[in-house]
């Protein structure tokens, strides 16, 4: 059901050689005192990929799988994608179907995170919003215990008539979230955003530079069309840039008459790398990988030789002055 791919080693992983270039140990010291995330070593994490339905129990059941083979693949934490407890087939459904995040929806959740003791990124759930004719599209991370370790509620919604797809107008019923969100975690500083959040790259360097964010979460379900055009290099180009894992859960396939989702669930390295895709882009299941944020990994390393964060912050001072 799962594939790993581990590629190369990328050139920056190699010993420090004369260039005088910093040892990856010393660049994680600089990035920690300068925001970065607490140091978690190497762990373990696994992508989801399901084909939600319009049963919240059914969903519940899949997600439920995912999780234990998570946990039996020694994973400390499972990414599950947007919608992962309901997809219907019209907003009025969506609508209905939304939970205050202390409801009984994320109770069977945060239950499923303490079973199998598993940090849970939920990737996006219909929660009660501001007014009766708007919910939120949020975007949960559980701890093993199952305490809600943080919210965020997608930014960016999708109004947006996709060029021999679906016209969207997800603005209609869903009020968007005002705050960009990052939450420590065992498997580092996890910076919080939901699908086409990912066109969007001030958000990320936001999260990354700004914020400290080591791994940047991507629960999407994302269209056929803008999927095959744009999800893999949009993936790669927000790992590239912000030096930072990207973890990219997805819906996959066919969930009613009017609604088909791309798949192609990826976890990509700081470096650009896909190191961990399902080997059926729209089967359900999981994928795993292991992430090397301690002082002697990837992420320490890439950081450590291609200094963006400095280069950018001294950069800003041309283009936008004051920022
Ligand atoms: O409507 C729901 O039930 C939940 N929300 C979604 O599935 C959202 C809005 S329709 N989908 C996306 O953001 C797809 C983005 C995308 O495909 C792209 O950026 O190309």
């Amino acid at each position: 059901m799962q594939e790993q791919q581990q590629g190369q080693p990328p050139p920056l992983t190699a010993p420090p050689s004369s260039s005088g270039a910093p040892a990856a140990g010393a660049a994680a010291a600089a990035d920690a005192a300068a925001g970065g995330g607490a140091d978690v070593g190497a762990v373990r994490v696994a992508v989801g990929q399901m084909t939600a339905c319009g049963d919240q129990a059914v969903n519940l059941e899949v997600c439920g799988r995912l999780a234990q083979d998570a946990a039996a693949a020694g994973c400390a934490a499972l990414f599950l994608p947007e919608c992962f407890a309901f997809i219907g087939d019209s907003p009025a459904q969506s609508l209905a179907a939304a939970q205050p995040l202390g409801g009984p929806l994320m109770a069977a959740y945060r239950q499923l995170a303490r079973t199998h003791g598993l940090w849970l990124s939920l990737g996006g759930f219909q929660e009660v919003g501001p007014d009766p004719q708007h919910i939120y599209n949020t975007h949960v991370v559980v701890d093993d215990r199952g305490e809600v370790a943080a919210v965020y509620r997608k930014i960016h919604l999708f109004d947006v008539d996709v060029p021999n797809g679906p016209l969207l107008m997800e603005s209609r019923t869903t009020a968007p979230g005002r705050e960009a969100v990052v939450v420590d975690s065992p498997a580092g500083r996890l910076g919080l955003t939901t699908c086409y959040d990912l066109r969007f790259p001030e958000l990320f360097a936001h999260l990354a530079w700004e914020r400290g964010a080591q791994v940047l979460a991507v629960p999407s379900a994302f269209t056929v069309v803008t999927g095959a055009a744009h999800w893999e290099v949009l993936l790669r180009a927000r790992a590239i840039e912000c030096q930072a894992y990207v973890v990219a859960a997805a819906q996959a396939g066919r969930h009613n008459a009017k609604r088909e989702s791309y798949g192609h669930a990826i976890i990509v390295d700081p470096w650009g790398s896909v190191i961990a895709r399902l080997s059926d882009p729209a089967a359900t299941g999981i994928a795993t990988a292991e992430l090397q944020l301690g002082p002697g990994g990837l992420l320490a390393a890439v950081r450590g030789r291609m200094p963006c964060r400095q280069h950018r912050a001294a950069g800003r001072a041309a283009y936008a002055p004051g920022a």
